[in-house]
């Protein structure tokens, strides 16, 4: 069971607030309200819109997405030669869950990857394509789990589903415990996954979004080579020299990645570095090997991940016949993106992951609790401010140029001399050792002190404190694959590896941005995109720890609810308006409603809107007048409105023959010009049709760009 919360649209207007207790009966139904809603509104706003579905670790945002999407698969028009790409839309899921998410303690599927999707129509409503930006995968999973935990699905579902010559040809045999990278977690069972049949749904997903067999079969290679990897093991000679000890192992992964199998054996066990202008090769300690083999495994599957989106966005592309109307389209954006996440040991994935989150909180309160404030303020509405903790405060503290957190971390990592995590941890104590939010062993006292230990930090977040352990930092910001190995990976004759490895990188040794810079400017991106967007959310709210049906956990429930500031923006819904409008879009809308706004209204705006509330009997608690929008406070006020609205349509056009044709053939709803042919000039008729279609261009589509309706987050 799953608690969603979502606020719902109608027309783009934030509606009441409801509260959704999902069964196992009506599983998805409140989702689909939320699709409908969005789509409707970006058809009638002609305004971008995006989901942000939000949520900890096995709330179900993922569950929430797929139901999203398959709603736009099934109830959106398509154009004849598009009838798939609603299908390439819903199969990129089983792919994407394959290779980027894992069993946890917390969620038997959880994504370890963010992941935001646009999904494009055209004006007239239909799919046109869509495009995938997927968030700092967990590669640190593909050589550690940790106790309980699994690799990524696709490795079981090879071994469990493959076909016995696949396999073969993989030199693979079927049982997961032969592979050391599988096994770190305890290889635990999962009854609720079935591998076989996931790798049956996986298969045919792969063909339906356009993978070629030669490209599928690549595919596998490199997923093998990685478990060949992991049982690749070295020994050290008398004089201290690493060697590779298992030769079948090396010489299977050199035939699945297509490279050369001693410039692979060189590669793993030395280091070339360039010295005074020299090039010199340095021989691996034991531990430098296995690091280099892990780091391998970890590049070689993080780069596969992204051609794999790569492949997927292709796929979805918008075909270059429909580019002529790609200019009028409209997107519906949907963002599922790991949740807040505390684990008994924090690390890197755990800080990013959780940074990400303050970010999405930010977005959130300028969004909806600060912005719908601040216009109550802008418009001279009189207002009772609702408090909110506004974690600003945490994000500069992780962000700020110089001073926050990362650019800290990035410094440490490129700075000459000996560093380390433990010398992070000591600059991070000189630099935000004052900050409200920051805590060390060092810095604490008394009760605090005991619970941090001396290799972490504890950062109070809004959602809950955090200690993160600092080992593993420094490598993983890094994330550095020596030279040589590159230069390997880049001349494989594996297409997808060739390809993940590019020329500047090798040849011209351009040195990556930093892991978590990396993931900070994707991030800053991430929030320009939905900044431009008009946002609805679906909260999901974990019901217990324990992964059961029909348990409710009240105390983690009350602290999700808490966290998430759900009840300062019921606050702020409830004691404001659900709609403003600006008045000429207010006017150019509900014109035909009143005698004295029809066709024009001449006089100042606010006085055009004073007279058409006044003609429909709105009460003084109804509705109040800004400097220049009309706030309504109930939306049954406006769904009355537009009732009569719908009523009036034909009778604004009463008396022309080419309206009466237009609704017997289409319905009377739908917003269709005229035909051709005209009214003779001068007549009633052709003011009528006049007017008509002037309104149908603008009011009726109420146009309104300028307007800052942003949803509420309920
Ligand atoms: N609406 C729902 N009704 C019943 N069960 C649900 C619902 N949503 C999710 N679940 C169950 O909870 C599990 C976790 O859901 P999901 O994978 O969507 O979580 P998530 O929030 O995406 O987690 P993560 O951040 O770890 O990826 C699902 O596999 C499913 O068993």
């Amino acid at each position: 069971m799953a608690i969603v919360i979502l606020k719902t649209t109608r027309i783009g207007i934030p509606l009441s607030v409801r509260l959704i207790i999902t069964t196992g009966k009506e599983k998805g139904s409140h989702s689909y309200a939320i699709s409908d809603n969005t789509y409707r509104a970006m058809r009638t706003e002609r305004r971008d819109q995006c989901i942000l579905i939000s949520g900890e670790s096995g709330a179900g945002k993922t569950e929430a997405s797929k139901k999203i999407l398959l709603y736009y698969a099934v109830t959106c028009p398509t154009k004849d030669h598009m009838v798939t790409l609603g299908e390439r839309l819903l199969q990129s899921n089983p792919v994407l869950e394959a290779f980027g998410n894992a069993k946890t303690l917390r969620n038997d599927n959880s994504s370890r990857f963010g992941k935001y999707m646009d999904i494009q129509f055209d004006f007239k409503g239909a799919t046109m394509g869509g495009h995938i930006l997927n968030y700092l995968l967990e590669k640190s999973r593909v050589v550690h789990q940790n106790h309980g935990e699994r690799n990524f699905h696709i490795f079981y579902q090879l071994l469990d589903g493959g076909e016995d010559d696949l396999l073969n040809t993989l030199n693979l045999v079927r049982n997961p415990h032969n592979y050391r990278y599988l096994v770190k977690g305890n290889c635990p069972r999962v009854s609720s996954i079935s591998d076989k049949n996931n790798w049956k749904a996986v298969s045919k997903a792969l063909d339906v979004i356009g993978f070629t067999s030669e490209e599928v079969q690549k595919l596998l290679n490199i997923i093998a080579s990685v478990l060949h990897l992991g049982n690749t093991l070295f020994g050290e000679g008398e004089e201290g020299e690493t060697y590779i000890t298992t030769e079948t192992q090396i010489s299977n992964v050199a035939k699945l990645l297509g490279v050369d199998g001693s410039a692979l054996k060189e590669a793993l066990t030395h280091k070339k570095l360039t010295a005074k202008g020299e090039e010199m090769v340095s021989p691996l300690n034991f531990e430098q090997a296995v690091s280099a083999r892990d780091a391998l495994a970890k590049a070689v599957y993080g780069r596969t991940f992204n051609w794999l989106v790569e492949k997927i966005n292709q796929s979805l592309a918008l075909k270059a016949e429909n580019y002529h109307s790609s200019k009028d389209a409209s997107v519906i954006g949907l963002l599922d993106i790991y949740g807040f996440e505390v684990l008994q040991h924090n690390s890197f994935e755990q800080f990013c992951i959780n940074y990400c989150n303050e970010k999405l909180q930010q977005l959130f309160i300028e969004l909806t609790l600060r912005s719908e404030q601040e216009e109550y303020e802008t418009e001279g509405i009189a207002w009772e401010t609702v408090q909110y903790f506004d974690n600003k405060i945490i994000c500069d503290l992780i962000e700020e140029k110089h001073k926050g957190i990362i650019s800290i971390l990035d410094e440490e990592c490129l700075r000459p001399g000996e560093t380390c995590d433990i010398s992070f941890l000591e600059k991070l104590e000189d630099t935000v050792g004052g900050h409200p939010h920051f805590i060390t062993h060092k810095l604490a006292t008394g009760k605090t002190r005991r619970i941090v230990s001396r290799e972490e930090f504890r950062l109070l977040h809004y959602a809950g404190e955090v200690n993160y352990n600092v080992n593993g930092f420094l490598d993983k910001n890094n994330d550095l694959l020596n030279r040589n190995l590159k230069e390997v990976m880049y001349q494989s004759e594996n297409q997808i590896l060739s390809h993940c490895f590019r020329r500047e990188e090798v040849i011209d040794q351009k040195r990556p941005e930093m892991a978590a810079s990396q993931f900070k400017n994707s991030l800053m991106k991430l929030m320009e995109i939905l900044m431009s967007k008009e946002p609805s959310y679906v909260r999901c709210i974990k019901p217990n720890d324990a992964k059961q049906p029909g348990r409710f956990d009240e105390v983690l429930v009350r602290h999700q609810v808490k966290y998430l500031g759900l009840m300062e923006n019921l606050r702020v819904r409830r004691a404001g308006f659900a709609y403003r409008r600006r008045f000429e879009a207010f006017l150019q809308r509900y014109k035909p409603l009143c005698p004295e706004t029809w066709p024009n209204w001449n006089g100042k705006l606010a006085d055009g809107v004073s007279a058409l509330v006044n003609h429909l009997g709105y009460k003084a608690e109804e509705y109040k007048l800004g400097r220049s929008k009309i706030f309504i406070r109930f939306p049954k006020t406006l769904f009355t409105t537009e009732d009569a609205l719908e009523a009036k349509k034909p009778e604004i056009a009463d008396g022309t023959w080419w309206w009466e044709r237009v609704s017997s053939r289409q319905g009377s709803q739908t917003l269709t010009p005229p035909p051709p042919q005209r009214p003779p000039p001068g007549s009633p008729e052709e003011a009528a049709r006049e007017a008509w279609k002037s309104w149908i261009r603008v009011g009726s589509r109420m146009k309104d760009p300028g307007t800052q309706d942003r949803s509420s987050g309920l």
